[in-house]
């Protein structure tokens, strides 16, 4: 048994369906070949000690038991290493694992079988990553709602978000990209690196995870029918061809947020930034991802 394996698992991520010993259990028997160390986040100083136990154990494959967050958490936390990171979504909506073509427990073994390592950007944005996407404003509670709803099917969610966007303004944006400036007003504008949220819904149907560049996605639905026209083009991946969308792709941006909106990356709020700037870090990670993906990459 010569590989090692550190396996990171956040208890609370997700409905916290599993028990430390039931990973275990799973990793004895999915990954005979794999010498494996559990570590278990705590939610406080985790970053210093995910690197200590990496030192310590100086494993050939890191899997991260959890969500967006906590995949974020230990990427941040093992930048400088050249170590294949694998997701096993534990999380609630694991958008990021999804993007890889890891949507289930059981895709996650079978990539570790098949062992494909891909190279992933990340948009280094102020002192953080964004693996996944980022974005100003309403769209950080229509993420939510989308993915708390999505389970309960479409129309729900449709409904239940449909008082949100009629209450949404646009918001005022200057973009500065590819040596251009645009002024923009959407009611969301996203920094995506990943094509997908955790539902499935392409929000950036072309963009891929490791081509050097991201896109800035404006998107401003006007009445209910576009609004319901731009959720079902996401399901169809056919969003860029929509009149209320606006799309720019780059390899860096500065982003003025003239109205002071609310700002997140991948799923953590990080207040109300006057202006951003959000510049790639080409394959700045190596994930492992699903087969699928790798064949739809390679045609
Ligand atoms: N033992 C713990 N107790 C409390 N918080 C924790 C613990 N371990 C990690 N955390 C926190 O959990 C958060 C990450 O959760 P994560 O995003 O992975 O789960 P999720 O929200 O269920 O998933 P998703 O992003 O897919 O919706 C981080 O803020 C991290 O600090």
């Amino acid at each position: 048994m010569s590989q090692v394996c550190l396996f990171i698992f956040n208890p609370i991520s997700g409905d916290n369906a599993y028990q430390k010993e039931e990973i275990l259990e799973m990793l004895e028997l999915k990954m005979p070949n794999f010498q494996t160390h559990l570590f278990v986040t705590t939610g406080e100083n985790d970053s210093d000690k995910i690197k200590s136990e990496f030192d310590r154990v100086s494993p050939n494959l890191v899997m991260v038991g959890g969500g967006d967050g906590t995949v974020k958490l230990v990427a941040m936390s093992l930048k400088q290493e050249q170590v294949p990171i694998c997701i096993v979504p534990f999380g609630s909506a694991n958008g990021l694992a999804k993007c890889m073509g890891i949507d289930t427990i059981e895709d996650a073994w079978e990539a570790i079988r098949d062992f494909h390592v891909q190279d992933v950007d990340a948009i280094r944005i102020r002192d953080e990553i964004c693996l996944h996407l980022s974005d100003f404003g309403f769209n950080a509670n229509l993420v939510k709602r989308f993915e708390e709803k999505a389970g309960r099917g479409m129309l729900a969610y449709i409904q239940s978000s449909i008082s949100e966007i009629f209450n949404a303004e646009p918001h005022r944006y200057l973009l500065e990209i590819n040596g251009e400036k645009h002024e923009v007003a959407a009611k969301m504008l996203v920094i995506a690196n990943g094509d997908r949220y955790g539902t499935g819904a392409l929000i950036n149907c072309k963009g891929k995870l490791y081509d050097g560049k991201f896109e800035i996605i404006a998107l401003n639905p006007e009445s209910a029918k576009d609004y319901i026209r731009m959720t079902l083009a996401m399901f169809r991946g056919d969003l860029e061809e929509q009149r209320d969308s606006k799309i720019w792709r780059g390899d860096s941006c500065v982003i003025h947020n003239l109205d002071k909106i609310e700002f997140q990356i991948d799923g953590e709020m990080m207040g109300k930034p006057e202006k951003i700037s959000a510049e790639i870090e080409k394959h700045a990670f190596q994930f492992i991802t699903s087969k699928t993906y790798a064949a739809c990459q390679s045609t």
